[in-house]
């Protein structure tokens, strides 16, 4: 697989216990999603609190190719003139998405209802992802595609006027649920996606707090139904962004696993379809404390005290992958600290994300010690019962320009007794800028 251009890296050692009070970045999810309803609301949008990471500035840097003003106040506010569903303009360059699944599949569902034709292309790893998943559902509608197997770099010819459909998601993604809501914004009609397996719902929160006609509900066979009716008009808002579960994952597990560790975590997002991972660290007996419970920018948030704790394997239940699924290798590296076996099944989409994550992570662990062996749809761990694991070794981790892989093999090594060298940690930045600042700050 593929590497970053200049890549930086580092050796992450055990430095004592985690100690105090940290805030994680925004949300990357509701942040992709403000910039993208700002930019095609009337008005003005207001955004705090947003993740400046590498992925969503690729977003914020499509809208602006497509006419939507965006610029951040010296307060650190993020301002956005939007321009109207319908109202974007031809970009004038390919778009480039670098690492970001979410800016490419969301935006191609956002401009295949504008008379638009867009090439969206990006780095290595973002040209392995599958778009298929995007492709099929956004051609029904009305779009044209020219790509080499469903992959980047891809060409789009936007359907004006698109045709409104009823998908079924053959697939658990929220990326594929909100490309189609997003291309149903501009389609008339009533656009329906049914989802089998309920995924993040922060598009429908978002769309529908941005003024769209949107409807979900559940059918007698338990699935989510959710309606967009188009043409939509929304407007301009002022948002909060939460910060990110998936950020705070990596924190959670640290102190779980280091000895000694006790730290407050403030302002993280808990809404359901994204807080499975805390609901299973709870199962494995780890210590997480919701302390100060509250509601910021119409999400649920809590601060979370986490205290080092004798965590224990379990089977964990595939029900609950798509609301963890980003936090499965650092779960992996939780698994490998507890004591027995842990099982985890239904993982087929960690394949196809940034990395392959059950590959990758099963090499990346076995280096560093630990007892793993990977199967077709997850991993069977078995760990050590609370000891550090040797590690030590002289070979880096490949991380695969793949940002938490780097993250979770850096949380291994301020846990093992040899410490674990990544290969690159450049890749961080796509989603947590701050990451090696935070840590280094808590183990000091
Ligand atoms: O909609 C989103 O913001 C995301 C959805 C998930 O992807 P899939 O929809 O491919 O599962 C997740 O892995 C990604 O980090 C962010
Ligand atoms: C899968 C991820 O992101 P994306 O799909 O946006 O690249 C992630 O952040 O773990």
């Amino acid at each position: 697989m593929s590497a970053s251009a200049s890549p930086t890296p580092r050796r992450f050692v055990a430095q004592g216990p985690l100690k105090g009070t940290i805030r994680v970045p925004g949300d990357k999810s509701i942040s992709h999603r403000s910039i993208m309803l700002g930019a095609l609301a009337l008005g003005e949008t207001r955004v705090t609190g947003l993740l400046e990471g590498e992925d969503v500035m690729s977003t914020a840097a499509a809208m602006r190719a497509m006419g939507a003003t965006i610029t951040k106040t010296d307060s650190g506010e993020w301002v956005i003139q939007g321009v109207g569903v319908g109202g974007l303009l031809q970009p004038e360059t390919a778009l480039d998405m670098g690492n970001s699944g979410t800016s490419t599949r969301l935006l191609m569902g956002l401009v295949s209802s504008h008379a638009i034709t867009a090439t969206f292309i990006g780095d290595a790893s973002l040209s392995k992802r599958p778009m298929g998943r995007v492709i099929d559902p956004l051609s029904t509608m009305g779009a044209d595609f020219t790509s080499t197997e469903g992959r980047l770099p891809l060409t789009m010819r936007g359907a004006s006027p698109a045709v409104p459909i009823t998908y079924r998601l053959p697939v658990a993604s929220a990326q594929v649920k909100s490309a189609v809501l997003l291309a149903g914004l501009n389609t008339a009609g009533v656009t329906t996606v049914i989802e089998p397996v309920p995924t993040r719902d922060h598009s429908e929160r978002m769309l529908k707090g941005f003024g769209a006609n949107l409807t979900a509900e559940t059918n007698e066979a338990g699935e989510r139904v959710i309606r967009i009716h188009g043409p939509a008009e929304l407007t301009g808002q002022t948002i909060e962004v939460p910060g990110d579960p998936s950020s705070a994952a990596f924190f959670i597990v640290a102190a779980l696993i280091v000895p000694g560790s006790d730290v407050l975590i403030e302002n993280v997002g808990l809404n359901d379809t994204r807080a499975g991972i805390i609901t299973v660290l709870r199962q494995m007996g780890g210590s997480i404390e919701e302390v100060n419970p509250r509601i910021v920018g119409g999400e649920p948030v809590a601060d979370l005290r986490v205290r080092h704790s004798a965590l224990h394997g379990i089977n964990v239940d595939p029900a609950i992958v798509p609301s963890m699924v980003d936090e499965f290798p650092v779960l992996f590296v939780a698994a490998a600290h507890a004591a027995g076996r842990t099982i985890c099944t239904g993982l087929e989409e960690l394949r196809v994300k940034e990395s392959d994550r059950i590959t990758v992570m099963r090499v990346a662990l076995e280096l560093a010690g630990a007892k793993v062996a990977e199967t077709e749809d997850g991993m069977i761990i078995d760990g050590t019962g609370g000891a550090p694991l040797p590690a030590g070794a002289a070979e880096a981790v490949a991380t695969h320009l793949d940002h938490r892989i780097a993250m979770s093999m850096a949380v291994a090594g301020i846990a093992s007794e040899g410490g674990v060298l990544v290969d690159d940690t450049s890749p961080i930045r796509t989603s947590f800028p701050n990451f090696e600042a935070l840590m280094d700050g808590l183990v000091a």
